[in-house]
This record gives C-alpha cells, sequence and structure tokens, in this order.
C-alpha cells in the first residue's frame, strides 16, 4: 500500500491535536467535578442535582448546534459525562475522608 498523501496526513496531525485538548479538558472538568463531589460529600449535598443538569442540557445543546454538532449527539455526550461525574460522587459520597489523590 502507497503511503497516504500529504493532505491526509496533515489532516490527521490536526485531529491528533484536538483529540489531545478534547481529552485534556475533559480531564479538567473531572478535576474540577471532583472538588464539587468532596464539597457535597462534606455538606451532605445529593450527587444528583436535576436542575442543574437540565440547565447545562438546555445551554450546552443550543451552542453545540451553533457549532454545527447534530443536537442528539450533543445530548448523548452530555448525558455520558454528567452520568460519570454523578456516579463519582455517588463514590465520593461514600468515602470518610478524601483518598490519595483525590481532592
Ligand atoms: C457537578 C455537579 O453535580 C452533578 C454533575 C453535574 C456536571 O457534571 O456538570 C451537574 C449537576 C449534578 O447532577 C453540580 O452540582 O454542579
Amino acid at each position: 500500500m502507497s503511503a497516504p498523501p500529504d493532505q491526509l496526513l496533515n489532516l490527521r496531525a490536526q485531529i491528533n491535536q484536538l483529540d489531545e485538548q478534547l481529552i485534556e479538558v475533559l480531564g479538567e472538568r473531572f478535576e474540577i467535578s471532583r472538588l464539587i463531589g468532596e464539597f457535597k460529600r462534606k455538606t451532605g449535598l445529593p450527587a444528583l442535582d436535576e436542575a442543574r443538569e437540565a440547565a447545562i442540557m438546555e445551554n450546552r445543546t443550543a451552542l453545540a448546534m451553533e457549532y454545527g454538532l447534530d443536537r442528539d449527539f450533543a445530548h448523548r455526550f452530555m448525558q455520558m459525562i454528567l452520568d460519570q461525574v454523578v456516579a463519582e460522587h455517588q463514590e465520593i459520597s461514600q468515602y470518610k475522608s478524601p483518598p490519595r489523590g483525590r481532592a
């Protein structure tokens, strides 16, 4: 098989860089949300905040559409993140004190 043309290699290099940024930003979001989880554990607030999630979903799907993304895709993507955050908050709420490596 011949080597991919320069144009394709260039586009793939851009995708690789963007994926890296996406993952970095996602990691930052989870770091912050773990701090919120810890705050909730200390103050006895529930892991799930449905009103906040509904507001996030409305705002982020509208924003995603402005960037040319499919609404359903944006909804599923955000729901996956929110579900994971809430699962982590439920886990954090079981701890007596924060485990090493987590705030
Ligand atoms: C992070 C929070 O907790 C949960 C997770 C959210 C999120 O990841 O954005 C939003 C609402 C909550 O269900 C919060 O209460 O702000």
